[in-house]
């Protein structure tokens, strides 16, 4: 790896005058816990350009999970400004977020969260058929095969290996060609070399697609593959940096 600059806390990002796919301005989220209030997002300015690969670092209870379940819309702020993909995400009702997560977004998480009862094409179809596409299977086949799974369509998750059913997961996430794609640990539950080749297809397909990408990883290879990375800590970004030689 090596650093090209290093400014630390900065929320301008480089996306050639056109306007950020994200953007979030003094963002903050506070819970109410047992112990008293919790501030676990402490103002958060980010700008994250169309296309740009970022990965997200920082110790266990930084709050990056956190900031990926405001950004997917599965959290609500309690301050601050957040737009994603044009929408104002704070301002939106349940329904309308359901329609961003289901048109603008692609999840994958640590856990596979792959729906036992149905095969890898009908998990794969689900956000297809839920945006009423008539081609939803056919295009969750090619998603499929896309990542080397053409021959297990029909095969449940529980039939399925912990690589494969992430890389069902991956094809899920991936198959309405989302603008944006968060990944939470993705490799958190494989093994090193599965771990690798399921990033390789993550990176890959992303390359593809010119999916803007926003990765949490504690591995710090993976981070630089990304071409920039957020440094996390204590609710707030601590350092933001380019990486000269991401893949
Ligand atoms: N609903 C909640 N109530 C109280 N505290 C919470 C809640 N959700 C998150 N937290 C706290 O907020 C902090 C940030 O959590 P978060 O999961 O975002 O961290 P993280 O950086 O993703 O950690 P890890 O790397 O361990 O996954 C933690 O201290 C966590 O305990």
């Amino acid at each position: 790896m090596s650093i090209a600059t290093n400014p630390i806390r900065t929320s301008s990002a480089r996306h050639d005058g056109a306007p950020p796919l994200i953007r979030a301005r003094d963002l903050s989220l506070k819970v109410v816990a047992a112990g008293g209030e919790v501030n676990i997002l402490r103002g958060i300015d980010l700008d994250v350009g169309k296309g740009e690969a970022v990965g997200i670092v920082g110790p266990s209870g930084s709050g990056k999970t956190s900031l990926l379940m405001l950004l997917a819309g599965l959290e609500r702020p309690t301050g601050g400004s957040l737009s994603v993909a044009g929408a104002e995400l704070p301002k939106l009702d349940e329904d309308s977020l359901a329609r961003f997560r289901r048109d603008q977004l692609g999840i994958v998480f640590q856990a596979f969260h792959l729906i036992p009862t149905m095969t890898a094409l009908e998990n794969v179809a689900v956000p297809l058929e839920f945006a009423g596409r008539k081609d939803a299977f056919e295009r969750a086949g090619k998603a499929l095969a896309r990542v080397g799974l053409g021959h297990r369509l029909d095969h449940y998750p529980g039939q399925l290996s912990g690589g494969e059913q992430q890389r069902v997961a991956l094809a899920r996430a991936v198959v309405a060609e989302p603008s944006l794609l968060l990944a939470d640990e993705p490799t958190g539950n494989l093994d090193r070399a599965t771990g690798l080749m399921v990033m390789d297809l993550l990176f890959e397909i992303r390359a593809q697609l010119g999916t803007t990408l926003l990765l949490i990883t504690h591995d710090p290879a993976l981070a630089d593959r990304c071409e920039r990375q957020l440094s996390m800590a204590d609710g707030l970004v601590t350092g933001d940096s380019r990486v000269a030689d991401a893949a």
